[in-house]
């Protein structure tokens, strides 16, 4: 990037200063953005009218497109090979999901070697940045012993600051008659390892799957997680109702994802811890796994904080598009196109607890996705249509 480069030609820019509708700031007076390097990182330096801009080294012209923040997806399991088609396949004529696939997936990347799951990790990190993300939060989790799960952490370290340690996915098809060792194990030494590479630790509590955790396990996995120096999230509410959103909020959890099932004491619980726990919303996998939407419009008027992220995987949900998970927000889960972009950029931030991405005021990273459209609405308006791209700030 040079030294400063000047936004102009935008025709409609999303600041997400807090202002207006779903808080997202929308400027239509022909506003420009002046970017900067600040300690290395590509930093908005001004925001204004376009007539009263200070000068800049560059200038990039996008030509009456929209401009908001890069998408932040808090939730993706990249760290995988393998393909599980068949069973979305089946799923579509009426097999239920319940996590039995991912020893499948855990097969799969076993056998992959460093290289080629380096390669698989970074071809979906691109693709997501050829969609408008910007930042993305990577899960382990299909390693599932001490070796494995490692190089899952340390892969994903290489591409985002956002990793989870995610050994309390399933209990692994060998350990089954002794879930007791297994857990000895994702609380102590293959806790102890990964740590080092991971800024967050999750767990899939789920008493609906007999391969997931229960309470009393999700509580244990996440109580030495924090002992070990990581923040929590929790996979909770997916399959049916159960205790995934109690305990989050509970232990005073970043986030927790899914919450497909909720129960009035759910939402009530995640309404009052709302400065501490979002309900990050994955739609996508409620389209992929033929599950009902949760009702997000309920949600945002009960005052629970949330997200939308993609869940990326090769099992419940594999598509790594925001744009697609913002149109089924609006047309499924009773969400503006405001409230859904909001979800999608300041709303994830929050789920990472970052305030330095979703947003473009000054101090924020130069994290802009360009709409090929006039506005940010056309997300939703023309699903499936490849509007949203990620600015490369080096080529403009
Ligand atoms: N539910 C748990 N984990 C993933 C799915 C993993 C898989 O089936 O491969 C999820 O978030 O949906
Ligand atoms: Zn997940």
């Amino acid at each position: 990037m040079s030294a400063s480069t000047l936004v102009t030609g935008i025709g409609e820019l999303v600041t997400g200063d807090g202002s207006g509708e779903a808080g997202l700031g929308v400027r239509h007076d022909d506003a420009a953005l002046v970017l900067e390097e600040r300690e290395g990182v590509p930093t908005v330096a001004w925001v204004g009218p376009a007539a009263a801009a200070p000068p800049a080294d560059a200038r990039v012209d996008v030509e009456g497109r929209a401009v908001v923040p890069g998408f932040v997806d808090s939730h993706s399991h990249l760290v995988f090979d393998g393909d599980r088609s068949g069973e979305f396949a089946a799923r579509m004529t009426g097999t239920p999901y319940d996590g039995g696939g991912i020893a499948t997936t855990m097969d799969a990347t076993r056998a992959a070697s460093d290289a080629r799951l380096r390669d698989l990790v970074v071809g979906r990190v691109a693709e997501m940045r050829a969609q408008g993300t910007t930042t993305v939060e990577i899960k382990s989790g299909y390693g599932l012993d001490v070796e494995q799960e490692v190089r899952a952490v340390r892969l994903a370290a290489e591409v985002t600051d956002e990793v989870t340690f995610l050994g309390a996915h399933v209990v692994p098809p060998s350990m089954r008659d002794d879930r007791e060792a297994y857990l000895d194990l994702v609380t102590g030494e293959m806790l102890t390892a990964c740590a080092p590479y991971a800024r967050w630790v999750d767990v899939f509590c789920e008493p609906h799957s007999p391969h997931a955790f229960t309470e009393e396990e999700s509580r244990r996995v996440l109580l030495a997680g924090r002992e070990a120096g990581l923040e929590l999230r929790v996979h909770g509410n997916q399959l049916g109702h159960g205790p995934g959103v109690q305990l989050a909020v509970e232990l005073g959890a970043a986030s927790v994802d899914h919450c497909t099932y909720l129960c009035d004491a759910d939402v009530e619980a995640l309404a009052g811890a709302s400065a501490t726990t979002v309900a990050t919303l994955l739609p996508g996998v409620e389209f992929s796994t033929r599950s009902p939407y949760p009702d997000a419009g309920t949600l945002l008027d009960a005052g629970v904080s949330i997200a939308l992220a993609t869940d990326c995987n090769p099992g419940t949900c594999a598509t790594s598009s925001m744009p697609f998970v913002i149109a089924l927000a609006v047309r499924e889960m009773g969400l503006s196109p405001a409230q859904a972009l909001a979800a999608a950029t300041v709303g994830g931030a929050k789920a990472l607890r970052r305030t330095d991405v979703g947003t473009l005021t000054v101090g924020s990273r130069a994290d802009l996705t360009v709409i090929d459209a006039p506005s940010y609405t056309h997300l939703a308006y023309r699903p499936g249509v490849p509007l949203a791209r990620a600015l490369n700030l080096s080529s403009g």
